[in-house]
């Protein structure tokens, strides 16, 4: 990565002129191969991956669930051998701590030594009677997780409430999808986000909330964050900005529950521009997938009983893109904080940072040369997923990956995935990452009116018909340049990461180049400036 480089013979160059080069995705969370209410999800860790790799994402990190009473070790060597041989991207895993004694923290402490390179676990507040842990234990994995350095992570829904809800909404007949989310509406999860918070503070801990999906979750962080010794982060998910609640009182089973996950997709039709605007003010910091996906057989089990419904969604392929579209082209968030949320804070949450979720010298070759004017209409019949139903289903996107660069070989080829099955590597996450650790907190947001950025009004290129070829595409380094430097570029605690100037992407053009010679293949980035041109600065 450089200027003037010296490129050797049989290099490829991709032209990226008119894109953008991104360093690839980084979804914090998902479940491939995970066993759950009496089914296995669609995807598996090469399917799942797959379609990672297909969405502009180049690492996961995935959840290893042990059974309640199941050592946490030999829970994670499951995943491993899960994994290991089938991953086409790097992958990580996060650890559940889905019930505890004394063994338990000492497996964490084994879990978060150099041989297992773990720094998260995850903890249930709901799914009594499976993961959910009580809050007197939940108060001891959070004190557990500061000593080690590690990162406490909570499912935020109140179990009981959910439990004695669904006990009434059966009995009262209402047995269909729509009862799963009125026996959890959003007060439930606004509660327990509550509750984490003050736990989270009582342990002295940071904290990170998974899968926020409504509007009084995300009030409920605002008003404690100030609160909060330790910093705590927001994750939200593609499903939540993509689409709503409504899908609840679909008249069709098999479409009603192929929106079922939780906590809920919220009916308030409001909610996903209330998600976004979260996500651009650094309300909430990061957006995931926790694709968790179930074939239609599978989400037949909650037939007459929407608790027996597997919990679970697609999302790890159109993350990207779905954000870009809902988040970027309509001028809520820029490009910038569009990596910031997609890649760059979870690397840095996670303890990946620099070597992902950064395009530069020695970070890994992940990267994506990113088309914002490429059209693309979703649809379970494209989708790389195993599974047989995507809750995107129909929606035209503007925004997606040209080029996919994992680890040095190009993975997506102009709508060609060539992924290979194991070519992705398991990566430690050391503890003590120096972003939570270091005082790096978000701050809590000012409420002000929320300040859109510029749109950007691109023509678009089509993939289902005829592509245009990039040759007639025209350089769009300009607007997208203006409006990240106008809205400027700012970490979870609002510093700016750059000052204007420092950067001039307008006056330059990118190319991928990879060697293809050898067993080692490389990939560069070279960023040409015209002559005369000022330096440029890349994400
Ligand atoms: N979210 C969901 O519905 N399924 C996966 C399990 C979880 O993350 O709670
Ligand atoms: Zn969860
Ligand atoms: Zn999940």
């Amino acid at each position: 990565m450089g200027r003037n480089l010296i490129i050797p013979g049989g290099t490829r160059v991709i032209d990226a002129t008119g894109k953008l080069v991104l360093p690839g995705g980084i979804d914090p969370h998902t479940h491939l191969e995970l066993e759950m209410m009496g089914a296995k999800t669609a995807d598996d860790f090469y399917t799942g991956t797959r379609a990672a790799v297909a969405g502009g994402t180049t690492t996961v990190i995935d959840f290893v669930l042990p059974q309640k009473g199941q050592s946490l070790i030999e829970a994670y060597n499951h995943w491993r051998e899960k994994a290991d041989s089938k991953v086409c991207c790097d992958y990580a895993l996060h650890v559940g701590v889905t019930w505890w004694s004394p063994a338990v923290a000492k497996e964490m402490q084994q879990l978060c030594s150099e041989e297992y390179g773990v720094n998260s676990f995850k903890m249930f507040m709901a799914y009594k009677d499976t993961w959910m842990l009580d809050d007197y234990h939940l108060y001891i994995a959070m004190e557990t997780c500061k000593q080690l350095g590690a990162l406490p992570m909570v499912h935020a829904e109140n179990g009981h409430i959910i439990a004695r809800n669904t006990e009434k909404l059966l009995a009262a007949g209402k047995t269909d999808p729509e009862g799963h989310e009125l026996s959890r509406d959003e007060e439930v999860e606004a509660e327990a986000v509550n509750r984490a918070c003050v736990i989270a503070n009582q342990a002295n801990s940071p904290l990170y909330i998974v899968h926020m999906m409504s509007r009084s979750a995300v009030k409920a962080l605002e008003n404690a964050r100030p609160r909060q010794k330790q910093p705590v982060y927001g994750e939200t998910l593609a499903a939540t900005v993509g689409t709503d609640g409504s899908h609840y009182r679909n008249a069709c089973f098999r479409h009603a529950a192929g929106h079922v996950m939780s906590p809920p997709l919220r009916p308030d039709p409001d909610t996903p521009q209330a998600m976004l605007e979260a996500l651009a003010d650094d309300c909430v910091q990061l957006i995931g997938s926790d694709n968790c996906t179930f074939h239609e057989k599978d989400k037949a089990k909650g037939h007459g009983d929407f608790s027996k419904i597997p919990n679970g969604v697609n999302g790890v392929e159109d993350r990207m893109s779905i954000l870009w579209q809902k988040g970027v082209n309509t001028g809520i968030m820029d490009p910038c904080r569009f990596v910031s949320v997609t890649s760059a804070t979870a690397a840095r949450v996670f303890n990946l940072w620099p070597r992902k979720g950064r395009v530069c010298v020695g970070a890994d070759a992940d990267l994506v040369v990113w088309d914002p004017r490429l059209q693309r209409t979703i649809s379970a019949a494209r989708h790389a997923h195993a599974v047989d139903f995507n809750i995107f289903e129909g929606q035209n996107v503007v925004g997606s990956p040209q080029y996919v660069v994992v680890n040095g070989r190009v993975c997506f080829d102009d709508g060609d995935l060539r992924v290979v099955e194991g070519f992705g590597k398991f990566v430690k996450t050391p503890v003590m990452s120096p972003y939570v650790y270091g005082g790096e907190a978000p701050k809590a947001r000012t409420p002000e009116p929320h300040a859109p950025s510029p749109r950007l009004d691109l023509p678009t290129r089509v993939t289902n018909g005829t592509p245009t070829p990039t040759s007639e595409l025209q350089l769009v380094s300009k607007q997208l340049a203006d409006s990240a430097l106008s809205s400027g570029c700012s970490t979870p605690t609002g510093r700016k990461m750059r000052e204007p100037g420092q950067r001039d992407l307008q006056n330059s053009t990118f190319s991928i180049s990879k060697e293809l010679e050898g067993p080692e293949t490389k990939t560069s980035v070279r960023v040409r400036n015209p002559p005369g041109g000022k330096s440029s600065g890349l994400w």
